[in-house]
């Protein structure tokens, strides 16, 4: 909406920040100002008073902002205005009329620093004369350097230009050169300076190759032509939201959620490339998967002829998932933009698929737990005993139906990679019970289960794409032509002459199964912008590994990308949640191997807080009175805290305990389809639950041996080491998952021993639970304010 006699308003990336900081009333009230000055700029009562020149074609203003706040704002064009910086309170004018604005010349944004505040900052830590001082995190520093008597600036390997070069902002140069220790930079990180900037800092303090950091960081931030001296630029940057999209006052007005508005470059490019074919992004825990996923279904959505059909699927691995993917996406672009997208989880949408089918009786699907037990009842019944339930079912999942094994001599020929070796009568033994599993889910009341769904619609699928591909071959003979419409649907075998979808998006695709990915691949044609997919392996919790290619879905060279920057997690939880991974191997859901190697966060916190208890019930007390304090004496949202556990039993045991403690905590669980919209208390769930979403705080309770891993995994240990490694491998990303949810605070707790996967001589670091509840603890608050 724009005015004729009003002014365009634009608002620049720190402030996002800014209004974080300041909360709910700053954001409103510089909402109301934006709205006003962008209706008429020389309306008195806005109060704007010239600060400086800006450079030779840019002033600097003032504005209060009643009744707390004042903002800083560049002037450039006639009418034309940038909102630089917010501030609260007395001294709001004052600390707005001391920061530093420049333009960065990569980047072509505005900089604003405080450098006085900044300088402050990194001085508030006593400078520690414990030379010899590495250089940040570098591992080849020499442990018998020298001892110098002062320490070395972290950063005086690099030259200023240098720095600049990668983009880091030329007013932070003095003090940077102040700063000798992580803690300092890490304090200086926690304010409010340049995305950019930042990035680079991490990155170098991270040890990231200079190389690496000019390709990834620094040039996907690069605006070609940037001028530093052109302040008239600034306002017309293509990164800078302007309000005249209400969209953004809205935004801004309301709950403001940075990702809808301001992607980072390199989130920004994967949302909007035009790809050949499919593309892939990889990526830690919170570095903006989901974010990027979203915001390319809506450019996808964005360059559909008009009409009102749903050719964009966007798709992932459970219906809970869907649902937040649903309601996020109304965020970013209303109804009017989920109108063309079908939302749908994986196995929903199968089971769709195959319903549409007239000559399908497809039962009811059993959940997977009882499509487990069905295979003691085979082997009871068929005394097949040799083979576990479990081994069976597995087998039945990831190798049968999977490679799509509908005879034995099929399964005869199998290649099994990675599981354990059987012989030819194992194979004739496993098949006869697979036939009686078969003929118990076919008997009445007919019944399925979700693998053979999927399945079933991958193979309906596979079926009508080869009918589309005939159709087009035909097609094309006949010169192009479109076809008389009985002569298409016969083609088609009365399909109609059309894929159903045009794009599909899949998130959390590092649990789907080879039947799920057929099922994918033969519901869109390949072309370009055809299958886009964001995953992470370490997060796997469900499927086997899948290999993309082997489905036709292939992401080469610039088509694959990997996600560095983690916008969820502090770098304190991060590095606790990182070491049960490592050593371990991951891939890249295709042929590659991934690390987590680079992998950084753009926050920082407290390290998680560990409790040990003696039984299981005096952990939920010491979890239950941790709860309420966080609520009573910090005022976090009951609703913004969560407690994960091992097992559904202990789901409800937790459930129980909260809500009858001393000071009791009403208790949500979190079910199949997630918590309905609304629902008021801590959340609490298997850490299965956990899966894509994020809490302020979380508590992983019950983190005991013989529970995480379970012990029932151990007797593989010997019989079946290929089993084993899989399994712990699976625990272990179980509880990197649950433990990456948290924002910013992690309370790890057990009874008994600890799990192996706690770091090692966890008990001497750990709180005691009882010790807790007697009062007499350590102060628990030590990381919640
Ligand atoms: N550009 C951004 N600016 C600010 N916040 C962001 C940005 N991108 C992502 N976030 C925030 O980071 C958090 C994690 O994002 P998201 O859920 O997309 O990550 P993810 O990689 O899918 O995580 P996971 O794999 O752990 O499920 C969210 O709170 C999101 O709002």
């Amino acid at each position: 909406m724009t005015n004729r006699n009003g002014a365009r308003v634009v608002v620049n990336l720190q402030v996002q920040r800014d209004l974080q900081n300041l909360g709910h009333h700053a954001t409103n009230q510089v909402n109301d100002f934006v709205r006003r000055l962008r209706e008429d700029p020389a309306n008195r009562s806005l109060r704007l008073a010239p600060l400086r020149a800006a450079g030779h074609n840019g002033d600097l203003f003032l504005a209060s902002v009643p009744p707390h706040h004042a903002v800083l704002l560049l002037l450039t064009d006639t009418a034309r205005f940038t909102v630089l910086a917010v501030r609260e309170g007395e001294r709001a004018h004052e600390e707005l009329s001391r920061l530093t604005v420049t333009i960065n010349p990569v980047s072509g944004l505005p900089d604003v620093i405080d450098q006085a505040h900044a300088s402050d900052t990194v001085l508030a830590f006593p400078v520690r004369n414990s030379s010899p001082q590495p250089t940040i995190e570098d591992p080849k520093a020499h442990p018998s350097a020298p001892v110098s008597p002062l320490p070395r600036p972290l950063f005086d390997e690099y030259t200023d230009d240098e720095l600049t070069g990668l983009g880091v902002s030329r007013s932070l140069l003095p003090t940077l050169s102040e700063i000798t220790s992580r803690q300092q930079l890490d304090a200086l990180l926690t304010g409010n300076i340049p995305e950019l900037t930042r990035d680079v800092l991490l990155a170098l303090a991270s040890c990231t190759p200079v190389d690496e950091i000019r390709r990834d960081i620094t040039e996907a931030w690069r605006l070609p032509d940037a001028d530093p001296e052109d302040w008239a630029g600034v306002a017309h940057h293509p990164a800078l939201v302007s309000t005249e999209d209400d969209a953004v006052l809205d935004a801004l007005g309301n709950t403001f959620e940075a990702w809808r508005l301001f992607l980072h470059p390199e989130q920004r490019r994967l949302a909007t490339t035009r790809f050949k074919g499919s593309a892939k992004v990889t990526g830690g825990p919170g570095t903006g998967k989901t974010v990027v996923a979203l915001h390319r279904v809506r450019h996808l959505v964005e360059q559909l002829p008009p009409g009102y059909d749903r050719p964009v699927l966007l798709t992932t691995y459970n219906t809970s998932l869907a649902e937040d993917l649903r309601q996020r996406l109304r965020r970013l672009g209303g109804d009017g933009l989920l109108n063309r997208v079908r939302i749908e989880s994986v196995d929903a949408l199968a089971r769709r698929i195959v319903v549409e089918e007239p000559s399908v009786d497809l039962g009811r699907t059993l959940p997977d737990d009882a499509a487990m037990h069905l295979w003691h009842t085979v082997r009871a019944e068929t005394g097949l005993t040799n083979y576990e339930a479990d081994f069976l079912d597995e087998e039945f999942r990831h190798v049968i139906v999977a490679g799509q094994c509908v005879r034995y001599e099929q399964y005869r020929s199998i290649s099994r990679p990675g599981r354990k070796r059987i012989t030819v009568k194992d194979r004739r033994d496993i098949w006869k019970l697979v036939e009686a599993y078969l003929a118990h889910l076919a008997a009445h009341p007919r019944r399925i289960t979700f693998d053979l769904v999927a399945s079933e619609a991958a193979r309906i699928a596979d079926e009508r794409k080869r009918a589309y591909d005939r159709y087009l071959e035909y097609k094309d003979e006949q010169g192009g032509r479109d076809l008389i419409h009985r002569e298409a649907a016969s083609l088609m075998g009365g399909f109609g002459p059309r894929l159903p979808f045009r794009h599909i998006v899949i998130d959390e695709a590092q649990d789907l199964s080879a039947s799920h990915w057929r099922m994918l691949r033969a519901l869109v044609p390949e072309g370009p912008d055809d299958i886009f997919l964001v995953g992470d392996a370490h997060q796997r919790i469900y499927a086997h590994r899948s290999i993309l290619s082997h489905y036709g879905i292939r992401t080469p060279g610039r088509a694959s990308r990997r996600l560095t920057l983690s916008y969820r997690t502090t770098r304190e939880i991060l590095g606790s949640a990182g070491g049960l991974l490592e050593g371990q191997p991951f891939d890249d859901l295709d042929n590659g191997t991934d690390t987590l190697d680079g992998y950084r966060s753009v926050l920082t916190g407290r390290a998680p807080a560990y409790y040990h208890a003696p039984d299981w019930q005096t952990e939920l007390r010491a979890v239950a009175a941790l709860l309420f304090e966080r609520h009573d004496k910090y005022g976090t949202p009951y609703e913004a805290m969560a407690v994960a556990v091992p097992d559904g039993a202990a789901a409800s045991q937790a459930a129980y305990a909260l809500g009858t403690a001393e000071h009791p905590v009403p208790p949500v669980e979190i079910g199949q389809d997630g918590v309905p919209e609304g629902a008021k208390g801590v959340r609490i769930g298997t850490m299965h639950r956990f899966k894509g979403l994020e809490f302020q705080r979380v508590f992983i309770v019950g983190v005991s041996e013989g529970q995480v891993p379970h012990q029932r995994i151990e007797p593989y240990r010997l019989s079946d080491p290929g089993r084993f490694r899989q399994e712990e491998q699976r625990a272990r990303s179980l509880l990197f998952v649950a433990a990456t949810r948290a924002r910013d605070e992690l309370i790890v707790s057990w009874n008994g021993r600890p799990s192996r996967f706690l770091p090692r001589n966890v008990e001497h670091s750990a709180h005691s639970a009882i010790a807790l509840l007697r009062g007499d603890g350590s102060p628990s608050s030590s990381s919640a304010a």
